[in-house]
């Protein structure tokens, strides 16, 4: 039997017996939000209950939808205004119970970043935490497929791929951006868009020789051939973090990928990510 529980104008379903979802496991919680059906009566606004449990509903007459505060400037954007919603990243934590960050994966091309990136995505999702990877190739196949290799395109990858992780932080999602970033300036930029702690630099620390020789798209070969220009580790530089949190490859760290992903669990479970 379920009882049935009010959140955000949607009543979702509940185990008999548990008045707080604080106190529901992962799965049970995943369960009442599946079952979650729309109903439209008693939807409003909400506001945090003292407790630190899921938002109140708060009893005003509807939600006016007027943003706070004064209009500003960003950018090339002008008269523009935050708006701020009942909702927030903590209400999403604690219904995912996770904390959103980013985890950013930073090397050589072929030095293991998508495959360190699969193996944690899987690794967590098997924890029952909802991860999403954001990959260099795939995304210059959309969002960034305007930008080239040069310094600045690199530069403006890295930064919109830096903004659109930190919205899936903000989301409770942990968020796994891999991408070459070869440069220090760029990715120390995106750690600054985030809390203290929420951004983890995670370094593949393979050699140029290594990911040379594994070489799986054929691409170290067409750069030494003179056929791709400005390629990474050949005739592009890669600045290595000085200070990032991980750094994969070194003793310790294990060296298959699912070891790898593992020292990123560890990391992750040791300050608090994977719980609320
Ligand atoms: N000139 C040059 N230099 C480096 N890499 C190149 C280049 N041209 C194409 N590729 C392919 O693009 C992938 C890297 O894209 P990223 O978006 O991660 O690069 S960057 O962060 O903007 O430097 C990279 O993928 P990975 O091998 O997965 O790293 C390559 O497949
Ligand atoms: N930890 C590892 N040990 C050995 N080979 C690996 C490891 N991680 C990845 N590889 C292999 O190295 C190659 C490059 O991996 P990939 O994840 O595509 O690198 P990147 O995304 O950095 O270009 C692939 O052939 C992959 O199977």
């Amino acid at each position: 039997m379920l009882g049935a529980k009010s959140f955000l104008g949607l009543s979702i379903a509940s185990p008999k017996g548990i008045s707080d979802s604080n106190s529901l496991s992962t799965n049970s919680r995943s369960v009442g939000v599946l079952r979650a059906c729309v109903s439209m009566e008693g939807s409003q606004p909400m506001t945090h209950s003292k407790n630190g449990s899921l938002p109140e509903l708060k009893s005003v007459n509807g939600h006016t939808g007027q943003k706070q505060g004064p209009l500003s400037t960003v950018g090339n954007s002008t008269n523009i205004k935050w708006h701020e919603c009942p909702v927030e990243k903590v209400d999403r934590q604690r219904l995912l119970d996770q904390k959103g960050c980013v985890i950013w994966v930073t090397g050589l091309s072929g030095s293991g970043k998508s495959t360190l990136a699969c193996a944690l995505n899987q690794k967590l999702f098997q924890k029952g935490k909802l991860c999403y990877i954001l990959d260099g190739d795939n995304v210059r196949h959309g969002l960034n497929r305007d930008l080239s290799f040069k310094a600045e395109d690199r530069a403006e990858n890295i930064r919109r791929v830096g903004e659109v992780a930190k919205l899936f932080a903000d989301a409770g999602i942990i968020c796994i951006a891999s991408l070459i970033s070869p440069y220090r300036r760029d990715r120390d930029a995106c750690r600054t868009l985030l809390p203290e702690g929420d951004f983890v630099e995670v370094f593949m620390n393979v050699s140029l020789e290594v990911c040379e020789a594994r070489d799986p798209k054929g691409l170290y070969k067409l750069a030494r051939a003179g056929k791709i220009k400005g390629f990474t580790g050949i005739d592009d530089p890669y600045e290595p973090p000085l200070n990032c949190e991980i750094s994969l490859g070194e003793e310790g760290t294990g060296t298959s990928p699912i070891e790898m992903a593992e020292t990123v669990v560890a990391y992750l479970e040791h300050k608090g990510y994977l719980k609320a």
